[in-house]
């Protein structure tokens, strides 16, 4: 089942940030978020965490409304992976890691056990970060880290995980890593991304997102279009269909250059 989002609104100072999305996330898929800076991504993942609570329309999982179910039941299921994370920690590696086992634990206090130490390794080993364990997370660069937090999201073995953004910082072999093992994970996965192709080649269905509202829903092919990108983006792209039927762009011009 996994999320249902049913008319969900979210305002700030008068103006709606989130404007009556309704929407269903394939359980087991990757979802791509996709719109303009400033078209609400983070917000409409914020309220699928539960970090927001809408102010019309709900939020289901597994048909439960998110904000009656348990803090525990859903820390424990939902993991999320948020765009900016405090760089100040004196912590390992593997110390933040192992955070994501906290919500397992049966008492919050409890030190990790070596279940929870052989699955913190296992994540870091699927994020290629093995050999770092040890090192100081002040230390590493911006694209170390954001593995380690998806390192720490796996950890948590969720049912659903929810990402901001994570190929930010990350190179052009970390990305595709990264979109592998998303696409690969029996996990409900939804991800804010910016970058077209890449939601495009592996995403199973991409949602749409102008000014707080869902312009858009489904597989690539029926969402990337020259009129939607047009449209939403104000880019005018060329789109080709590969071998395995996605959408591949080329961008011509940008609304915000021509005159
Ligand atoms: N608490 C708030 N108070 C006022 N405005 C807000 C608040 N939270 C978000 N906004 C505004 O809502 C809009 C959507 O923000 P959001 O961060 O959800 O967009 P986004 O699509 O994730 O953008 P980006 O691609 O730049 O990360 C922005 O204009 C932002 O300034």
């Amino acid at each position: 089942m996994s999320f249902h989002a049913h008319d969900v609104t979210w305002t700030a100072q008068g103006r709606p940030i989130v404007d009556g999305i309704t929407v269903d996330i394939t359980p087991g898929g990757l979802t791509g978020l996709l719109g303009p800076n400033g078209s609400g991504k983070s917000t409409f993942l914020r309220l699928l965490a539960g970090l927001l609570r809408p102010q019309g329309g709900a939020v289901l999982l597994d048909g439960h409304d998110l904000g009656r179910l348990p803090r525990r039941d859903v820390a424990r299921r939902l993991a999320v992976v948020a765009q900016e994370v405090s760089t100040d920690v004196e912590l390992t590696v593997l110390d933040v890691v192992l955070l994501g086992r906290v919500p397992h634990r049966r008492r919050l206090a409890t030190a990790a056990g070596e279940e929870d130490l052989t699955r913190a390794r296992r994540a870091l080993r699927r994020c290629g970060l093995a050999g770092l364990e040890h090192r100081r997370w002040s230390t590493l660069s911006g694209g170390e880290r954001q593995r380690v937090n998806i390192a720490r999201a796996l950890a948590q073995e969720p049912s659903e995980l929810l990402l901001d953004e994570p190929t930010n910082h990350l190179d052009i072999a970390h990305q595709l890593s990264l979109l592998d093992l998303l696409a690969a994970t029996p996990v409900t996965v939804v991800t804010a991304l910016h970058d077209l192709n890449l939601a495009s080649q592996y995403c199973d269905r991409l949602l749409l997102l102008h000014e707080g509202r869902l312009i858009a829903a489904g597989p690539p092919g029926l969402v990337l279009t020259e009129e939607t990108v047009e449209r939403v983006y104000g880019v005018r792209a060329e789109i080709t269909t590969s071998a395995a039927g996605r959408p591949s762009l080329r961008f011509l011009s940008s609304a915000l250059t021509r005159h």
